[in-house]
């Protein structure tokens, strides 16, 4: 086995183990009562399998969701290419301290490097962000896509794929407003301005995956996730009932659903954002695509007041989802001495 930089190797407590518990996995949601004249008594099932799934895993995958499968055969063959590039190439669409999008292979969970490289878009342009964390500097960046020249079917791809993920997005939310008792399109709102995230990751086959994560134990951010993996497999969830580490089976053309912290705090914690991280493959590398749905970065997170009341009083104090966004970026660029920021921060 060859030697890896200390960099990557995860804390004794943190390896992953590499026998895999055979284990019940997260639900399997069949979405087709979306696009059918089905019964109310199909939808109103529907809408509560969410809920069930929301509440005690935090994780699900859906089926007949309604993406083309065309078109995610599309990105997922521009994103090999792009990763085929040479690094020389990748680098030149690279990510840097001013713009936090395009290529980039050392970003790092909770201090420690993640043994993967990713390509990050931003679906809906122009989009800014704070440029610095603090809360009375009003400047604000300008987040730009950067595009190899070489290879216009990715930023064809990507587009077409972003735009199919949004009306998943947009589906999702509403059957978890419904499932929380809310009106369906209660979330609509907050997500008119979006400013959405694609990702782009591969995952290279690693000599020692006992010792490293190709992204190390997390919570999204977030509100919602919609995450296509390949059928390599690696993603792992925290069980909510003991705490075990779960593999995500690679379903054909499903995608893996978590709410995020945003989902957590709205819903005044009904609903948990779930830890998750993902085992890296001596032989195979790894392709997943995640589609991270946030709100516009002007908005101000808190729980929703229908969901309050004197026997489940307000959890969190408001925040700045552009300045929690800043500092994060902050903190994934590379190996800080102190915690990132974390919901946990705004709890009352
Ligand atoms: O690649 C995966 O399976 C998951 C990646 C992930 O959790 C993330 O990028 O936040
Ligand atoms: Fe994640």
């Amino acid at each position: 086995m060859g030697e890896v930089d200390p960099a990557y190797i995860q804390a004794p407590e943190h390896q992953p183990k590499l026998i895999v518990t055979e284990a019940e996995g997260i639900p399997l949601i069949d979405l087709s009562p979306l696009n059918s004249c089905d019964t109310e008594a199909e939808f109103s099932s529907l809408v509560a399998e969410i809920g069930d799934a929301c509440k005690n895993w935090g994780f699900f995958q859906v089926i007949n969701h309604g993406v083309p499968l065309k078109c995610r055969e599309k990105i997922e063959l521009a994103a090999r290419k792009f990763f085929g590039l040479s690094k020389g190439e990748k680098k030149k669409v690279g990510r840097n301290e001013v713009n936090p999008l395009g290529y980039y292979d050392t970003e790092h969970t909770k201090n420690v490097r993640d043994w993967k490289e990713v390509f990050d878009l931003t679906v809906k342009k122009p989009t800014s962000i704070p440029s610095s964390h603090q809360s009375d500097d009003k400047e604000l960046n300008q987040l730009m896509n950067q595009w190899p020249e070489d290879l216009p079917e990715l930023k064809e791809a990507s587009e077409e794929y972003a735009e199919e993920m949004v009306k998943l997005a947009y589906k999702l939310l509403e059957l978890i407003a419904l499932s929380l008792g809310l009106p369906k399109t209660r979330f609509n709102g907050i997500f008119k301005d979006h400013a959405s995230f694609l990702r782009l990751n591969r995952y290279p086959p690693c000599p020692a995956p006992h010792l490293v994560l190709g992204v190390g134990r997390h919570k999204d951010p977030i509100a919602l996730t919609i995450l296509g993996q390949d059928e390599v497999g690696g993603l792992e969830v925290k069980r909510k009932t003991d705490g075990e580490w779960i593999l995500v089976k690679p379903t054909p053309n499903a995608y893996i659903i978590n709410v995020g912290d945003l989902i957590q705090v709205w819903s005044n914690d009904e609903y948990e954002s779930v830890e998750h991280r993902v085992m890296v493959n001596s032989e195979k590398e790894r392709f997943s695509i995640p589609f991270f749905l946030n709100p516009a970065n002007s908005t101000w997170v808190e729980p929703l007041e229908e969901l309050i009341n004197k026997q489940n009083p307000v959890k969190y104090k408001p925040y700045s989802w552009g300045e929690f966004l800043a500092k994060r970026a902050r903190s994934n660029f590379g190996k800080l001495d102190i915690e990132n920021i974390q919901i946990s921060h705004f709890r009352i």
